[in-house]
Parts: structure tokens; sequence; C-alpha cells
């Protein structure tokens, strides 16, 4: 893959740190986690195998996985004070405020002490996120406490038990794993990015985390495969999408879902999560949806040379597993934690304060006026 030119305003192509976890748009492979391609690691692995391989070092053989899922299912558990603050948010809060609070508060409850606690408060996070979110979700949308301590084998497993109240099928299951591979890292990141500074002052684990779940949230991030449903949803049918698209880009609207800050032509993410989007929609008769989404990448790169990132067909795939759109950033959430807490540790192990220098444009020197002077 071509490398992109990159300068200009948000630090485009500084070179901020360093790191081993992952490459973004180099040649070779568009994306790779601890040296291992993401097509072959989607193809291969479930995502508690490639949480393994962030957050500790290598993937793991049968018996560490099974140990580590073991750990996980033993932390799917929320403690009550949690419970009660998940209880009074309110229905129409964002799902991602409501991340942001029960990363926070179980800071509160279970506070990292010393930094030789990081990877157990990582896994502990990983176990509950999925917990947090249906458990506020279910409570203010369906006035049901739901016990988030199930045995399903596996996170993505977990996270559509709790919200359905029904164990997910194969397929859906099979999707949550590749979904959470494919998001769960990407180097420096503008949320990776906040959790790396916020570690540089030798802060706690979930303060990074409650940052970068803040920086996430926008639709300039994570936030646009929550945008991208809501544009797709209303097009009526693939024309009604081209004409749509057409407005959009006549009236210089940024349309959510596409272009990359380091990607040239293409997101290595979009092949895999469109290809499951496609068979999703075989399964729900969701073929018009589907044919919507692939019209509008071809408008976008007919007109524009923009390509899908990670976000747009996830959008679809998503809703043909009867997820509520809201709740589409928070899956990102459970899935990038490894990736922030990862960074995390790689800051904590060779650490300086992330401080830039800042190109002045203000006044020139002054005095200050007395106040009865001013006006
Ligand atoms: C998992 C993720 O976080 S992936 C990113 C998710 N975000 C989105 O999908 C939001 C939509 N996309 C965007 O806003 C941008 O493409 C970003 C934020 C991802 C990257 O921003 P940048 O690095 O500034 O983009 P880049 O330098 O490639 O932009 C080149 C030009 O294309 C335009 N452009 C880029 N993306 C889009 C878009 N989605 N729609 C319309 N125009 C776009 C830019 O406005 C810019 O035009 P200009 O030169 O006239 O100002
Ligand atoms: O790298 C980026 O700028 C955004 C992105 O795709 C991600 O965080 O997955």
């Amino acid at each position: 893959m071509a490398e992109k030119q990159l300068s200009g305003a948000g630090l485009r192509g500084q070179v901020a740190g360093k790191t081993a976890l992952s490459t973004v748009g180099k040649s070779g492979s568009g994306l790779t986690y601890r040296g291992y391609d993401v097509k072959d690691l989607a193809e291969n692995c479930q995502f508690e195998e490639v949480a393994h391989l962030i957050l500790k070092g290598e993937l793991p053989d049968q018996a560490q996985l099974d140990a580590y899922k073991k750990k996980l299912k033993g932390l799917r558990g929320l403690p009550q004070p949690l419970k009660e603050v998940l209880e009074r948010i309110p229905k129409d809060a964002h799902p991602m405020d409501v991340m942001r609070t029960g990363c926070s508060m179980l800071g509160n409850l279970e506070t990292e002490e010393s930094f030789d606690q990081q990877e157990d408060a990582t896994d502990r996070l990983l176990a509950a996120f999925p917990s947090i979110i249906c458990y506020w979700y279910r409570y203010s949308h369906d006035g049901v406490r739901v016990e988030t301590e199930t045995d399903d084998d596996s996170i993505g497993g977990h996270f559509l038990h709790l919200l359905r109240g029904e164990k997910p099928n194969a397929l859906h299951e099979n999707v949550m794993h590749v979904s959470l591979i494919l998001y769960a890292e990407h180097e420096f990141n503008a949320s990776t990015f906040t959790a790396r500074v916020c570690a540089s002052t030798l802060s706690d684990l979930h303060s990074c985390i409650t940052g970068a779940i803040g920086t996430l949230r926008g639709p300039l991030h994570g936030g646009a495969n929550e945008a991208a449903m809501e544009m797709i949803e209303n097009f009526k049918d693939p024309d009604d999408a081209e004409k749509g698209m057409l407005g959009m880009l006549e009236r210089k609207e940024k349309i959510m879902g596409f272009g990359h800050a380091i990607y040239r032509e293409s997101d290595p993410r979009n092949a895999i999560i469109k290809h499951w989007s496609e068979k999703l929609s075989r399964d729900v008769n969701g073929e018009n949806l589907y044919n919507i989404s692939v019209r509008c990448e071809e408008v976008m790169w007919r007109e524009k040379k923009l390509f899908c990132n990670a976000d747009f067909f996830h959008a679809s795939a998503y809703h043909f597993m009867d997820i509520p759109t809201k709740l589409f950033t928070p899956i990102f959430v459970m899935s990038r934690l490894t990736g922030w807490a990862a960074h995390v540790f790689e800051q904590r192990s060779d650490n300086r304060i992330i401080r830039p220098s800042a190109e002045y444009t203000g006044p020139e020197l002054r005095k200050v006026t007395p106040i009865a002077e001013r006006g």
C-alpha cells in the first residue's frame, strides 16, 4: 500500500513516540498488531486471543486461552454502588457517556493503587464493559435489572446475551469476534493518544481510559459508525442514496464513515467487515440496506476518491444483528480498551511527560490597565 503524504495541522505526519503494538498504513500490510496482519487475525482468531496478544505480548496457546477466558468470565459482575449509579443515568443519555461514567465509577470503587495492578485492572474493565452498558440499557429501557454474571464463552456473546436476554446464534457471535478484532488497536489515533498523554503524567488506568472514551465519542472518530447508520437508514434505495450523497457533496458536508487520517486508498478493515455485513444481510433480508451502503461506497470513490473506513460497513453489520444504533460506539470501546491499555503500559514502561510546544499567535506583551480605566 502506498503511503499517504502526511503534513499540516492536527500533528499530521509527526512522530509523537514509539510503539511496538501496531503499524498503520505501512507498505506490505495495511494494519498489523504486534506483527500479525489484521486480516489473518480476523480469519483465524477469537477476540480474546487478540486481546491476549495485545495486552500480554503473544497469542495464547489453548491452555492460556482457556485460563484467560475463565478469568474474564469471573470478572463480569458489577458492584452494587456501580449498579446504583447506572440506574440513575437517564434513558436518553448517550451510551458513550454511560461508558465514561461507568469506567470512572469503577475507578473509585476498585482504584488501581500501583502500576503492578495494571493488567488485572484492564482485564476487569474488559469483562465489565459489556455488563456496564447492558445493565444501564436494559434497566433504563426495559425496567429490567439484568444478571451480568453469565457463562457465555466470549465477550461479544456476553454482550449480545445481556442485550437481548437470550444467547446469540453462532453467526452473530462470530461477527462480534471479527468486529472486536478489527477495532482493537490502531497506533496513535486520537483516543489512544489521549490515553497516552494521560498515562504520561503517571495517572491511573481508569483516568486514562475515561479520557480515551470521551475522545472516541466524537463523530470524526468512533462516533462515525452511528452517524453513518443515521445517514444510510434515511435512504430508500441505492438510487436515492446516490442522489442524497451527491447533494451532500455539493453542499460540502462531511460524510461519516469515509476517509482516514493515515490511509490513502483503503482501510484494510473495510473489506473484512463488508464481507460480514453482506453475509448478515442475507440472513435478515437486509439486501436493500446493504446495496445502499455499496452505492454510497461507489459514489464516494467515483466523486472524491474517498473510501470507506472501518466504521462504514460496521453500521449495517451491527444493524443486521439488531443492535440499537446508539450502542455502536460502546462496542468500539469494549474492543479498543485493549489497545488503549497496552499503550498505557508501553508509555509507563518508558515514560517522559508528553508536553509539546505551541506556536503563539496572540497579542504582544502588554501591561494591565487598572480596572476603572478599561472599556
Ligand atoms: C475508526 C475511525 O475513527 S475512522 C475515522 C472515522 N471518522 C469519520 O468517518 C468521519 C469522516 N471523515 C473525516 O472527517 C476525515 O476523513 C478524518 C477525520 C477521518 C480524517 O481527516 P483528515 O486527515 O483531515 O482528512 P484528509 O486530510 O484526508 O482530507 C482531505 C480532504 O478530503 C475531505 N474529506 C475527508 N473526509 C471526508 C468525508 N468523510 N466527507 C467529505 N469530505 C471529506 C477533507 O475535508 C479534505 O478536504 P479539503 O482538502 O478541501 O479540506
Ligand atoms: O487511526 C485513526 O485515526 C482512526 C482509526 O481508524 C482508529 O482509531 O481505528
